[in-house]
């Protein structure tokens, strides 16, 4: 049920001032991509309208208007949390707030991004950048991610794996009790998987930093990918100095500009990124970002958890395919992957690695299932 929140009279000369302020707070939010979803609507672009929202004439309606047309332009379902809770209704002199009213996540996804934000903000103040910055010159240099993929594919003619070391997830649950995330990363080592995936995210799938930095500190030779919610390039220079070597990008969550910027920067650290998709839009505009070299496709819809494989099929037919191939992208089949015959499934497909979760996992000797989802023993 809707409610009422707040309803306060305003002359209008507050209300601009307040409006212009929420503007430039949006504006320069360190921690958002609203810079970037900004400036693709072209409101940083041409400094007129930059200087209108100053001088006050840019309502915080419009404002909203903006971001959520460059989002909605791009097809970007997730929204970013409201900073000033639900949008403000105005009849006559009077502004007012409905609850729920945009201020409420409308499925998973979005409630673990919406976490996200006020988590990044937190670890932020005790880690910020230049400290960061300072313990990268200590970290041992990042390994070749999609080199190790490339090469197990043409070792063994199967897809390169990516095993991940995942404790829950919000749709299977506790996977796995006794969980030993080091134990686990040097079994599929030994098992023959090309590189790691660690989940990092504490609340909703029971990862943590901690674990990626106990994998890279015990030894383990594969690259690891850093499986963490990214909204901000603050977290990938954290997953850089916990022993990160690559990084995953959610096509769904992230802009096109957001999603190029932190590509730079993952070059400049020296990381790879795995830009993950769903869906042929997403497909679409990841296929026109400039520097994209990594494709995942994950076969579960992170807003509903349905899993269907047949979506890397779909994705790789045609024209697309045809791109991915001109572009020498490697394409990973992601999520739902089982069996040989799923395996083989991607294959044909057009994918030349695979990240699995929960098949290995789950098995007592997690490097033995790597030969039980292969069908045949990659070790070696
Ligand atoms: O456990 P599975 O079904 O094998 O899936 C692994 C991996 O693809 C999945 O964990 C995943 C893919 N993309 C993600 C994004 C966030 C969190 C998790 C994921």
């Amino acid at each position: 049920m809707e409610g009422l929140v707040s309803f306060q009279p305003f002359p209008s000369s507050v209300i601009q001032r307040r409006l212009s302020t929420v503007y430039l707070h949006r504006l320069t939010r360190s921690s958002s991509c609203a810079p970037l979803r900004a400036q693709q609507s072209g409101i940083t672009g041409g400094s007129e309208s930059v200087s209108s929202a100053l001088e006050g004439k840019a309502s915080e309606q419009e404002v909203v208007i903006y971001q959520d047309e460059v989002v909605a332009s791009q097809g970007i379902r997730i929204r970013r949390r409201p900073l000033t809770g639900p949008p403000l209704h105005y009849v006559g002199p009077f502004e007012f707030r409905l609850q729920n009213e945009g201020n409420t996540p409308r499925n998973i996804l979005e409630e673990i991004v919406w976490h996200k934000d006020k988590e990044v903000a937190q670890m932020k103040e005790k880690r910020p950048l230049y400290t960061l910055k300072k313990a990268l010159e200590t970290v041992p240099p990042p390994r070749d991610f999609i080199g190790a993929l490339r090469s197990a594919h043409q070792r063994t003619g199967l897809p390169g794996l990516i095993a991940e070391v995942k404790k829950a997830s919000p749709s299977r649950g506790i996977l796995r009790e006794d969980f030993d995330p080091v134990a686990i990363a040097q079994a599929y080592e030994k098992g023959g998987a090309a590189c790691l995936s660690v989940l990092t995210d504490e609340k909703y799938f029971k990862g943590s930093f901690e674990n990626l930095q106990a994998i890279r500190e015990a030894g383990v030779k594969c690259p690891l990918l850093c499986k963490e919610f990214i909204i901000e390039a603050w977290q990938i220079y954290y997953g850089r100095s916990k022993g990160a070597d690559a990084i995953l990008l959610i096509a769904s969550v992230l802009p096109d500009l957001d999603i190029k910027y932190m590509i730079k920067i993952c070059k400049i650290l020296g990381m790879a990124t795995l830009v993950e998709v769903h869906d042929e839009r997403e497909m679409d505009r990841v296929l026109a970002i400039e520097g994209v070299e990594l494709i995942g496709i994950n076969n579960r819809n992170l807003e509903t958890f349905e899993v269907d494989i047949g979506i890397t099929k779909r994705l790789l037919e045609g024209e697309r395919g045809e791109l991915i191939r001109q572009k020498d992208i490697l394409v990973v089949g992601e999520s739902g992957l089982f069996t040989p015959e799923d395996i083989a499934f991607v294959q044909e497909a057009g994918v030349k690695a695979v990240l699995v979760g929960e098949s290995l996992v789950k098995q007592s000797d997690p490097g033995q299932g790597i030969s039980a989802l292969f069908g045949r023993d990659v070790s070696g």
